[in-house]
């Protein structure tokens, strides 16, 4: 785990260009910025490259698309492949929307994504395999949650964040389990999408270790929530929005490491097992 990374971000405060969804989109920016990236928002096709070009990296959120944005999230996942930017994915509710399933896979084939992050059934699902879904949450599901983020990994050629109590990251060998967080990030809708977005932050600042920036993402937002979630100002789902924007401000590399509960298995060990 490359705790240092946290602070490099702050350095560096990468510009994450989103193309969100409208329900989260707030939520989003202004958790991207409380961590010290630089977000901006675009749903327009016609400034595309141009964002692109001052950016660092790029998340798309499939939440809530029209038609004509499905060609925006295209356009601006393949000019992210021209570029050579981290492309982060959130196929939100894929399992659910059947005509999410038809459209989500076709764009996996149109650009390459760098990072897919989704809960498990929506993992599940782009791997080929079924989980219950309800609407954009996962549901109870009986089958091997590592085993499934793994072989997707491999089917997609990227890292898989799986999140959910334990995340799981992995890039299709080696695989970290983080069992940090809060029941209150799950009640908070759009926890999820401020992981892929920050997930692209992290991305922009270890374009070469993919994977390592996904272990962090994950595990600042976990930690993150399980810290705000230990306010005494936090009443329940409300309050704890506020004191989560505040705790990913303030969470430094001593925090992480003090509340971190995380176990990793690397690619050689991954192999023979
Ligand atoms: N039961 C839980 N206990 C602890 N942390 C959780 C729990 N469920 C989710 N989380 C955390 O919540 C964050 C978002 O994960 P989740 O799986 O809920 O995403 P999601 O379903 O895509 O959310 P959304 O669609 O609302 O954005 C992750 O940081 C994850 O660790
Ligand atoms: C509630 C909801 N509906 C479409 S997107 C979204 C936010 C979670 O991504
Ligand atoms: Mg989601």
């Amino acid at each position: 785990m490359n705790f240092q990374l946290l602070d490099t971000l702050r350095q560096i405060k990468p510009v994450v260009l989103n193309i969100s969804n409208f329900v989260t989109v707030q939520d989003v920016a202004n958790g991207l910025s409380a961590l010290g990236a630089s977000p901006i928002m675009s749903e327009e096709s016609a400034e595309t490259e141009d964002i692109v070009q001052i950016s660092q990296a790029i998340q798309l959120n499939f939440g809530a698309f029209t038609t004509e944005q499905v060609a925006h999230i295209k356009k601006t996942g393949q000019l992210g492949n021209q570029y050579q930017l981290p492309v982060v994915v959130d196929p939100v509710a894929v399992s659910s929307i059947n005509y999410r399933h038809q459209i989500i896979p076709q764009l996996l084939q149109e650009f390459h994504a760098d990072i897919i992050r989704g809960n498990t059934s929506e993992i599940a699902t782009l791997g080929g395999f079924s989980w219950q879904a309800k609407g954009i949450d996962s549901a109870d599901g009986k089958g091997d949650r590592r085993f499934i983020a793994m072989q997707t990994a491999q089917k997609y050629h990227c890292i898989i964040i799986m999140s959910g109590a334990t995340d799981i990251i992995t890039n299709g060998t080696a695989v970290t389990q983080i069992t940090n967080g809060t029941p209150l990030l799950q009640v908070h809708v759009g926890s999820g999408d401020l992981l892929s977005s920050i997930s692209a932050a992290f991305a922009a600042v270890s374009p070469h270790n993919l994977y390592q920036a996904a272990q962090m993402a994950a595990l600042v937002v976990a930690v993150s929530g399980e810290l705000a979630a230990q306010q005494q100002s936090t009443l329940g789902p409300g309050t704890f929005t506020a004191a989560l924007l505040d705790e990913l401000a303030n969470i430094n590399i001593q925090d992480l490491q003090q509340t971190a509960h995380y176990q990793t298995q690397e690619e050689n060990n991954a192999a023979t097992n």
